[in-house]
C-alpha cells in the first residue's frame, strides 16, 4: 500500500468550508500523494449505553446515513469517492495507509473521540504516518480566542466567555450591541475567519491501485452495524419538521430560513416557541454533524444583512451560534467533568432512588405536568424538541423529580437528532445546577402560561387534553372530576411531582436550589441516594 493523504471525515460531513478536505488538497498537491476520503461507521456509537438506551437512536441514525451517503455522491461529482466501512477506525483505517501517509481529522474534545483516537495512534505505531488536526468545528478558531491553549482561564459563564471573545460587539450582559439597535446596518465585525472554498473537481484525486469496488459500498438502513433489531424511522405528521440529512439540504434550510422567506429577520421575537418549523432556524442538526459550518451560517447572515437587514434578530442568530461555541471550548476545558454526577462543582446531592418507574414517566410524557409531557412526547415521536422544551424538561427532571441527570441527557442523547456531545452534555450540566454559574430552576407551569398561553403546543402533543380549556390545561390537575370527564381528560395522569412545590413564590428567581419533592406512591420508604 503506498502513501495517501487521508481524510478521515467525522462530524465534518461538507465539501463547503471544510478544514479537512482543504489541508487534503493542499498536501495532495505538495507531496504528490493521492488522497483517501474516508467515512467509518462505528459499531460502538450503535451499541446500548450503560443506562440502556441506544447510543444512536433511529432518528439519528437516519440522518447521519443520508449525511454520508450525501458526501459520498458529492465527492463523487469532483471525481474522488468517499470510502465507506464498517468496524472500528482502529482496525479500518490502519491497512489502508501506507508509508508516508498523512492522517487528517477534525479535532475533537470530548472522551470517547479522544480514547478513538488514542487507540488509532496506538495501531499506527508501527506505520510512517503523520497525524495532522484539523479544527473545524466552532465559529471562532480555537487559536484565534483570548484564551491560554489549555483553556484554563476560559470563563465557565457564557455571558463572560461572549464579552471576551467578541469584544467589540460587547454590550452589557445579554444586551444586544448598539449597532444591532433598530434596522441598522452593520458597523462592526466579529473577527470569524473567513469560510473556506469547496474543494475544485480533479483536486482530490483517489488513489489509482486502490481497488474500485471499495468504493462501491453505499451503506443502506440494514447495513448500519445496530445489535439488535432496530426499525427505521417513519415520518411523524405533528413534527416540527422534516430533517433530512446532508449538506445540500442543510445548505437549502439556511436559504430558506434568510432569503427565501426572511424568517431571519423575526427570530429574537419568536425564538421561545414551541410549534412548527419557522420559530427558530433548525439549523441544529446539520451543524451537529457539519454539513453545514457555523462560519457558513455566519457568513450568510452576514450577506443578508448587506442585502437586507441587519437587526437584533440577524444579531441574535449569531449570538446562538457563540452559545454552541462556549458548549464546545467548556468541553474542552473541563473535559470529563461534564459526564460526571456531581459536575463540575463535585458537592453530593441528594438524588432519588429510583429502579426506573419514574424515569419512564418523563421519558414518556406521563408526568401529569403537560409541559414536560407534551415536550417529551414530542422528541420520542420525532426526534426534535425546541430550546424552551429542553431548558424545563431538564430542569424537571434534575431538579424537580431528583433524578440522576445523566439519563436525561443520556435519553436525549439517544433521540435527539440535533445531538452534540459538548452541548447536550454542557446544557444538561447547567440545567442540573452542577457548574460555578447560577442554578436556571423553572417553574414549569408558569413557563406553560408564558410560552403556550393558549395550550396549542400543548394540545397538538397530548390528545387526552384536546378540549380542555387553556384556563385549565395548564394544571389539569386542578378540574373536578366533573370536568375531567366533561373535556375528556379522565385518562391524563396526576402530577407525579407535589404542584404546590411550583407556587409562584416558592420558585420565584432564578438561583435557588431544588425545592422539597414528595415521591409517588411506590418511591415512599425509599433513601435518597447521593450517587
Ligand atoms: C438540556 C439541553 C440539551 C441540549 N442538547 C443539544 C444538543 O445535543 N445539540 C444541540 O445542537 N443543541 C442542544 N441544545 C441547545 C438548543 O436547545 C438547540 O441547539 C436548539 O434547540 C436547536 O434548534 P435550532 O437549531 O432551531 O436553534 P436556534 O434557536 O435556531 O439556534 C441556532 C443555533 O444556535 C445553537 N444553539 C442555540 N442554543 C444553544 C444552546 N443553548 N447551546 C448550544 N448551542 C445552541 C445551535 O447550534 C442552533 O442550531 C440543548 C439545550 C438544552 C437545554
Amino acid at each position: 500500500m503506498s502513501g495517501v493523504v487521508c481524510a478521515w471525515l467525522r462530524n465534518d460531513l461538507r465539501l463547503y468550508d471544510s478544514p479537512v478536505l482543504h489541508r487534503a488538497v493542499q498536501l495532495s498537491k505538495e507531496r504528490g500523494l493521492p488522497t483517501l476520503p474516508v467515512y467509518v461507521l462505528d459499531p460502538r456509537h450503535f451499541q446500548r449505553t450503560k443506562h440502556g438506551s441506544l447510543k444512536t437512536g433511529a432518528v439519528r441514525a437516519l440522518f447521519l446515513l443520508q449525511s454520508v451517503r450525501c458526501l459520498k455522491r458529492q465527492l463523487r461529482k469532483l471525481g474522488s469517492d468517499l470510502l465507506i466501512a464498517v468496524g472500528r477506525p482502529e482496525e479500518v483505517l490502519p491497512p489502508l495507509l501506507g508509508n508516508g501517509s498523512v492522517l487528517l481529522t477534525q479535532e475533537e474534545v470530548t472522551f470517547e473521540e479522544l480514547r478513538v483516537d488514542g487507540e488509532l495512534q496506538q495501531a499506527l505505531v508501527n506505520q510512517s504516518v503523520q497525524w495532522q488536526y484539523c479544527w473545524g468545528s466552532t465559529l471562532y478558531h480555537k487559536e484565534d480566542l483570548p484564551f491560554r491553549a489549555d483553556l484554563k482561564d476560559a470563563p465557565d459563564v457564557f455571558t463572560l466567555f461572549k464579552n471576551k471573545v467578541e469584544p467589540e460587539l460587547a454590550a452589557s450582559a445579554n444586551e444586544v450591541p448598539a449597532t444591532f439597535q433598530g434596522e441598522k446596518k452593520l458597523q462592526s465585525d466579529m473577527n470569524v475567519r473567513p469560510c473556506l472554498p469547496e474543494p475544485e473537481a480533479g483536486s482530490l484525486p483517489l488513489p489509482p491501485l486502490l481497488g474500485k469496488e471499495l468504493f462501491e459500498f453505499e451503506p443502506s438502513w440494514q447495513d448500519l452495524p445496530f445489535q439488535e433489531e432496530v426499525a427505521a424511522p417513519t415520518e411523524h405528521q405533528g413534527a416540527a419538521m422534516r430533517f433530512e440529512g446532508g449538506e445540500e439540504a442543510g445548505l437549502a434550510r439556511l436559504q430558506h430560513y434568510l432569503f427565501d422567506t426572511d424568517l431571519i429577520r423575526g427570530y429574537f421575537e419568536v425564538r421561545n416557541g414551541m410549534l412548527g418549523p419557522d420559530y427558530s432556524t433548525k439549523l441544529a442538526p446539520w451543524l451537529a454533524l457539519g454539513c453545514v459550518s457555523p462560519r457558513k451560517v455566519y457568513e450568510q447572515v452576514r450577506e443578508y444583512e448587506k442585502a437586507r437587514v441587519a437587526n437584533k434578530s440577524t444579531y441574535w442568530v449569531l449570538f446562538e451560534l457563540m452559545w454552541r461555541d462556549f458548549y464546545k471550548f467548556f468541553a474542552a476545558k473541563h473535559g470529563n467533568a461534564i459526564f460526571k454526577l456531581h459536575g463540575l462543582t463535585g458537592k453530593e446531592r441528594a438524588w432519588r432512588p429510583d429502579s426506573g418507574e419514574f424515569f419512564r414517566l418523563w421519558t414518556d410524557g406521563l408526568t401529569g405536568y403537560p409541559l414536560i409531557d407534551a415536550n417529551m412526547r414530542e422528541l420520542k415521536a420525532t426526534g426534535f424538541m425546541s430550546n424552551r422544551g429542553r431548558q424545563n424538561v431538564a430542569s424537571f427532571l434534575a431538579l424537580d423529580m431528583k433524578l440522576d441527570w445523566r439519563r436525561g441527557a443520556d435519553w436525549f442523547e439517544s433521540l435527539l437528532v440535533d445531538h452534540d456531545v459538548a452541548s447536550n452534555w454542557g446544557n444538561w450540566v447547567h440545567a442540573a445546577g452542577l457548574t460555578t454559574g447560577r442554578i436556571n430552576h423553572f417553574n414549569v407551569i408558569k413557563q406553560s402560561k408564558s410560552y403556550d398561553k393558549e395550550g396549542m403546543y400543548l394540545k397538538h402533543w397530548l390528545p387526552e387534553l384536546q378540549n380542555v380549556p387553556s384556563s385549565l390545561i395548564h394544571e389539569p390537575w386542578t378540574m373536578s372530576d366533573e370536568e375531567r370527564e366533561r373535556f375528556g381528560a379522565g385518562e391524563y395522569p396526576a402530577p407525579c411531582v407535589d404542584p404546590t412545590t411550583f407556587r409562584e413564590d416558592a420558585n420565584k428567581g432564578q438561583g435557588k436550589g431544588p425545592p422539597k419533592v414528595k415521591g409517588p406512591p411506590w418511591t415512599k420508604g425509599e433513601k435518597a441516594s447521593t450517587g
